[in-house]
């Protein structure tokens, strides 16, 4: 008998989601496997903030299923919510708790035991070196700080799948090394990491398959070396997405024409 297929981590089909007449994501396929290190680019505005919401169950989709390690997230919410953290774009805070606070603040909401949740906290807040900032409230936090506490946030229940919007969008070289290596070890030992970027680079060095998504479809998706073809990231996107306009020039603004 042939083996079962694995269960994806993250399964998505026929996902739709419109505001007004903009069809944000459009029938969307994806399946995100298991242990995998999964980036999904695409330009701005291509779909992948609303694809993630709705696989999160942050935003519901107007058409679609989505399941989680065979959980459906809009049937089991409370179920598929045990198996994933989440690092949402734009995340609101409760921003008037110190970042330790906050840590403990989301294990509690997840229902952990007060010593499991002083215990874990403890770690992240040295693993994502959040400790320097001693009684500083989170709404005084830099961006990168606010986003390594949002992240510990996201990581205090031990999820299987980590759903990450950008999450290096605004943090410093140093912390960004760190995330990496939280992530790289959670992958390692059998979790799973779906992020979105702009960065091809950071895609290409950091994770090992992609989807490229445009007018919230996939366009291209496998593996980074399937999917970039031999020819680097940054030029399939290019190819992909049809290469787009040639340079506007802009006459007004050379310092010699004033
Ligand atoms: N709440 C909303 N109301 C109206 N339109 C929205 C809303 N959220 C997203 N859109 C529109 O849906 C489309 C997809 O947006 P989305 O934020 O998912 O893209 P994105 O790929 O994450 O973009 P970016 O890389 O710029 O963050 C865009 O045209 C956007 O303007």
């Amino acid at each position: 008998m042939p083996p079962e297929p694995a269960v994806p981590a993250l399964r998505l089909r026929g996902l739709g989601k419109r505001f007004g007449r903009t069809v944000a994501v459009d029938a969307l396929d994806l399946d995100i496997p298991a242990g995998s290190f999964y980036g999904v680019v695409g330009p701005n505005g291509a779909g992948k903030t609303t694809t993630l919401s709705m696989a999160t169950g942050l935003l519901e989709p107007d058409t679609g299923t989505v399941h989680v390690h065979g959980v459906d997230v809009w049937r089991e919410p409370a179920r598929a919510a045990a198996l994933v953290g989440v690092l949402p774009d734009g995340l609101r805070l409760f921003d008037r708790l110190t970042g330790p606070e906050l840590i403990a603040y989301a294990g509690l909401l997840r229902g952990l035991r007060p010593d499991v949740v002083a215990a874990r906290r403890d770690d992240l807040v040295a693993a994502l070196d959040l400790g320097g900032a001693g009684r500083t409230l989170v709404t005084d936090y830099s961006a990168g700080m606010t986003k390594k506490a949002a992240l510990a946030c996201a990581l205090v229940h031990a999820p299987r799948l980590l759903v990450l919007d950008e999450p290096f969008e605004a943090v410093d070289p140093v912390s960004a090394a760190a995330i990496r290596g939280i992530l790289r070890s959670f992958v390692a030992e059998g979790g799973t990491v779906v992020l979105s970027s702009h960065v091809m680079a950071l895609v290409e060095a950091t994770c090992d398959h992609v989807a490229v998504v445009a007018a919230g479809r996939v366009l291209a998706a496998g593996t980074v070396e399937e999917v970039s073809a031999g020819r680097g990231l940054d030029q399939r996107f290019v190819e992909l997405l049809g290469g787009g306009a040639g340079p506007v020039e802009l006459s007004w603004l050379r310092p010699s024409s004033g």
